[in-house]
């Protein structure tokens, strides 16, 4: 069987231009290799924060890469340049706001500053995006809270069949 692709993109001038490390986006990776059973490969990109940038990459992972999931970090805070929500509504026929409304509220637990996240999801064709936070630490945080609900999502849109360790993530799937 093909392995499960899946888009790893970082949104950040900072990131991009070597001044430091991407460990947001390492993190992302990290994240998967722990919770999937599925073969998977990482698509890794790391893009400034502009907007047709960050767009066409989307599309690329999405029809080039075939990518199931998308997972952005970074550029969704409320500064000039933040523009990865705007680049994900851009390119997506649906948002799914719970995905934001869920991270934010769980991300308040940790940092008053959670709602200053304008971080959003959307389905691109059969390709499902999600924007987290650029910080280090918000990654796990937000994974955790909206991944139970990942796998079956990507049924809805017609992705591959995802299965997780039960012990590092307890997936929901309703019954039909
Ligand atoms: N990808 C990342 N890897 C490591 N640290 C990061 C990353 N993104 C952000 N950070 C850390 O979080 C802090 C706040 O992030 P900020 O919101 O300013 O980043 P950003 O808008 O994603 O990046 P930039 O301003 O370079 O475009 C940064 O100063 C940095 O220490
Ligand atoms: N879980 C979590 N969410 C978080 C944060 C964080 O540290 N942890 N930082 C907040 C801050 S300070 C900002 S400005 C916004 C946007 O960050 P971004 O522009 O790096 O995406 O995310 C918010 N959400």
């Amino acid at each position: 069987m093909d392995k499960i692709k899946i888009g790893i993109l970082t949104c950040s001038d900072r990131a991009a231009a070597n001044v430091y490390e991407d460990i947001s986006g390492k993190e992302i990776i990290r994240y998967m290799d722990e919770v999937l059973s599925n073969d998977w490969e990482p698509i890794y990109k790391i893009v400034p924060d502009e907007k047709e940038t960050i767009a066409g990459t989307m599309l690329e992972m999405a029809h080039t890469d075939q990518c199931a999931l998308i997972v952005t970090t970074g550029g969704t805070g409320p500064a000039l340049r933040d523009v990865t929500p705007e680049a994900t509504e851009a390119v997506c026929q649906k948002m799914l706001p719970g995905f934001g409304e869920l991270m934010r509220q769980v991300s308040l637990q940790y940092v008053a500053t959670a709602i200053l996240s304008r971080q959003t999801a959307g389905v691109l064709d059969n390709s499902l995006i999600i924007n987290l936070p650029g910080k280090p630490s918000a990654i796990r945080q937000c994974l955790e809270a909206v991944f139970p609900a990942v796998p079956y999502c990507l049924d809805l849109i017609g992705g591959p069949y995802l299965v997780c360790d039960d012990s590092k993530v307890k997936i929901f799937r309703p019954k039909q």
